[in-house]
């Protein structure tokens, strides 16, 4: 395979200033054929100057540009002469260092608000109706745009919703591109990338996988590589990419933790022997696991104990085969930013990422640290795995480990276990299962009275929890069909023992998130 170069790619870059939504300017660019990455937003000119890139995005962020500990760029970014577009915190950054003013708001914005675009010939608006809506999500507003700048757009609450400097080529929204609730969010970005940076759309999906296989064969050398594989897309894929560029030096590991969905072992092991041509070794660690597990009730605790119980099965394989000083993991963006970063609030600790012990060990590969789960789907499409495989639902590494809310017993156990197969096979069959993102049941742990066969009962709730979502970021509560939910109702109140009540989950994230720990 011929070796890929970065530089025979144009590239823009994102400077993250720890929003949660940064990576999703990177992926628009990268869907649209122009290469990015996110970037700390301590890097210096002269680092970006080597990078070379067409443009440079400044993502927005928790801070006020005015406080004391404010992320702040190296101000000789501004004399490369490339074209920067400041997103949010990153258009009050920008002008408060050019010399405009910033101030905290009368009123915070969170949510749609309507713009009115002010120029015709505005370049990031350009063939865009005058009036649409974007999502915002500030505390603080550009008050007096730089000297050099003019305004572009306005709202009613933030009257300097946009600013251009067409002469310097930097630009700034109050609002995110990026996210979906922004009409025109992504031609937006569309014109900062070609018609303001002059990028070429040259970069696919196979250039990702070209460029990868390249780097892990350079990488791991004539050493062996152990995968953590579970039977889900991540590392799937995962697993297919690396037995690509290094063959049989790749063993992949399965770990049977005891919170895995009902028959999910046998399942796993069959289907993946077949379809993916890899080595799999199963590990029967249910014990072992459920064990350190006892009588732990906090949800932080639980993700650390079980992120640490894996490495030591993974550590105690790897002594069986020689050199293998490579652990890989179906790491993607999403387990990173929730776990925390320099810039980023820990949401929650995923175990691959968040939960990992300070010495691991290893050295990690996880070719897909920076990808969202939609495009690690498009990415198995193109390696030829299964479409069952690529469209199966997510199941979080930690199991029914975190949708038994509390401390874990095996009977709570087997009340998520059962029910979730009944909700599985139910949905199956109304022909909704690869409509909803993700769904499954969860034990709250609340126990309430109920009337069966005319005794009195004290007995367990089982939520459902059901999802739609592109990329697990945000998501919608799915609008299962009333006659579907009561199927479900009726069949795991009769069928699971210690049930009589039956609770539908109708928030969003956010609020909420996803799994329930
Ligand atoms: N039972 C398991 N045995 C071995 N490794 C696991 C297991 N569960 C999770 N992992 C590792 O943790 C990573 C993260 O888990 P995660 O659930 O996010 O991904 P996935 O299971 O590969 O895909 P999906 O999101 O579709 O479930 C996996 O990619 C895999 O490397
Ligand atoms: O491998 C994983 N290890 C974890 O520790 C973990 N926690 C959540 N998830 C999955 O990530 C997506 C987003 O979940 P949340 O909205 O609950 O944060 C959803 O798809 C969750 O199922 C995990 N996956
Ligand atoms: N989302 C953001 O970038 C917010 C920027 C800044 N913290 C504000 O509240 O205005
Ligand atoms: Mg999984």
């Amino acid at each position: 395979m011929a070796k890929l170069n970065l530089d025979a790619f144009d590239k823009i870059i994102v400077l993250d200033f720890g929003s949660q939504y940064n990576q999703l300017i990177t992926r628009h660019l990268r869907d649209f054929g122009v290469y990015s990455e996110l970037l700390s937003h301590k890097i210096t000119a002269d680092e970006i100057k080597k990078i070379n890139p067409k443009g440079i995005i400044f993502s927005g962020g928790p801070n006020s540009v005015y406080d004391k500990d404010a992320f702040k760029v190296d101000p000789e970014i501004f004399k490369l002469g490339i074209p920067i577009l400041g997103i949010c915190y990153g258009m009050q950054l920008m002008s408060y260092d050019l010399g405009g003013k910033v101030e905290k708001a009368d009123n915070s914005e969170y949510g749609r608000a309507d713009i009115e675009v002010l120029k015709d010939d505005a370049v990031l608006f350009k063939g865009l109706p005058k009036k649409q809506y974007v999502w915002m999500s500030h505390g603080d507003l550009v008050t007096k745009a730089p000297e050099g700048f003019e305004v572009t757009a306005t709202s009613k609450n933030c009257p300097i919703s946009a600013i251009a400097d067409d002469k310097r080529k930097f630009y700034g929204i109050q609002f995110h591109a990026e996210v979906r609730n922004s009409e025109y969010g992504l031609d937006i970005l569309r014109r900062f990338a070609f018609d303001v940076c002059g990028a070429k759309d040259n970069w696919t999906m196979d250039d990702f996988i070209d460029l990868q296989v390249d780097h892990i064969r350079q990488e791991v050398g004539d050493k062996k590589v152990i995968l953590g594989l579970s039977g889900g897309v991540d590392s799937s894929v995962t697993a297919v990419l690396i037995h690509k560029a290094i063959g049989d030096q790749l063993t992949c590991i399965f770990v049977d933790h005891g919170l895995l969905r009902k028959n999910e072992a046998d399942q796993v092991m069959k289907a993946l022997n077949k379809d993916l041509g890899v080595n799999i070794i199963k590990v029967d660690a249910a014990d072992r696991f459920l064990g350190k597990l006892e009588g732990v009730t906090d949800p932080e605790t639980k993700r650390k104990i079980i992120g640490k119980e894996f490495i030591e099965v993974f550590n105690e394989e790897a002594k069986k085969i020689p050199d293998a000083d490579f652990l890989a993991q179906g790491t993607l963006y999403t387990d990173v930013i929730e776990s925390g970063t320099d810039t980023a609030q820990t949401i929650k600790s995923h175990h691959n990422v968040g939960g990992l012990p300070k010495k691991l060990g290893f050295k990690l590969i996880e070719p897909l640290r920076k990808l969202f789960k939609d495009e690690t789907r498009e990415l198995g499409e193109k390696l030829g795995i299964p479409h069952e495989l690529v469209w199966r639902q997510p199941f979080p590494g930690p199991g029914l480990g975190i949708r038994v809310i509390g401390e874990i017993t095996p009977e709570k156990l087997e009340i998520v276990r059962e029910s979730d197969a009944i909700l599985r096979e139910e949905i199956k069959k109304a022909g909704l299962d690869e409509k909803i993102w993700q769904y499954f049941t969860v034990l709250p742990g609340i126990r309430s009275v109920g009337v069966m066969g005319d005794g009195r009962t004290y007995d367990y709730a089982v939520a459902i929890r059901a999802v739609t979502s592109i990329d697990g970021m945000t998501a919608d509560f799915a609008k299962i069909p009333w006659d579907v939910l009561q199927k479900i109702s009726v069949r795991i109140v009769n069928e699971v023992d210690h049930v009589n009540r039956i609770l539908y989950d109708v928030t969003s994230k956010p609020p909420s998130t996803i799994e329930y720990e």
